[in-house]
């Protein structure tokens, strides 16, 4: 298929997880635009690092700005041709491939023992199911956790804190998720996260907090775990 073997390394995942007293794994988040993803995302982090736990967190909007940039970040310095081969924007194989990378950076962040949280849109029930094969092939089955940040588009377009709701309902955005491109629901995820505004960021993300804490999950201490 391709010249490139892969290189076993000296330090196993194991060996990771056992100096952080911890199992690595992906908490992915996904959702609409405005459904709190980022807001619960960064306060499950809090959680997670006054509890003790190593973690990492990738945003959509940040990751954006450099691993994912768009043609316009990368023209200036790497010229028109580069910038139009290897700049991402919101079309569907954009979006495939924000996410295939994504996934690939988690994967490698979990193996290093990390609780990483990852909060994108990821709109596309075939992309984020990408996203888990290519996390549990690098560990093991349970280690991606899907949650379903589930805010109603109505909610989601009252908060539009970025105002690219009002932007994409006056065509001036195009392929918009829940606008103008589709949002598909995770059909069975991990946790089915209820949105909204009549419950804190805070609430939601203990929510979550519980669920990894639970007997047996991936982020027990490496002895509990087995
Ligand atoms: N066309 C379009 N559709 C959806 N979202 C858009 C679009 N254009 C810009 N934005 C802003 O980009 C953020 C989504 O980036 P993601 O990398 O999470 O998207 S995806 O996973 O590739 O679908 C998303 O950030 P969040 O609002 O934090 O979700 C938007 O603010
Ligand atoms: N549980 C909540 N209750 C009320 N407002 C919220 C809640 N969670 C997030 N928000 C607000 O909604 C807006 C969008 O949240 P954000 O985390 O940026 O969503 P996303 O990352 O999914 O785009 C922000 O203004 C944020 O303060």
């Amino acid at each position: 298929m391709t010249d490139i073997v892969w290189h076993q390394g000296t330090v196993s995942r194991e060996d990771r997880e056992k100096l952080l007293g911890q199992r690595g794994c992906v908490v992915w988040l996904t959702g609409l635009s405005g459904c709190g993803k980022s807001t619960i995302a960064n306060e499950l982090d809090r959680l997670l690092t006054s509890a003790g736990r190593a973690t990492m967190l990738l945003d959509g909007d940040n990751i954006r700005h450099g691993l994912c940039a768009p043609p316009a970040m990368l023209a200036g310095e790497h010229g028109d041709a580069f910038a139009e081969r290897f700049g991402l924007g919101f079309g569907e194989i954009d979006r495939e491939e924000n996410i295939r990378r994504i996934g690939s950076v988690a994967a490698l962040m979990a193996s290093a023992g990390l609780i990483t949280l990852t909060a994108f849109v990821s709109p596309y029930r075939r992309d984020r199911d990408r996203a888990r094969k290519i996390v549990e092939a690098a560990g093991e089955k349970g280690d991606f956790l899907e949650v379903f940040v589930d805010t109603p588009l109505e909610v989601c377009e009252k908060r539009d804190p970025k105002g690219l709701y009002k932007k994409a309902r006056a065509g001036e955005i195009k392929n918009f998720t829940g606008i103008s491109d589709p949002y598909e629901s995770p059909a069975d995820p991990e946790i089915h996260l209820r949105g909204g505004d009549d419950r804190t960021p805070t609430e939601q993300a203990q929510e979550i907090f519980d669920f990894l804490a639970g007997p047996g999950r991936r982020t027990a201490t490496t002895e509990s775990a087995g």
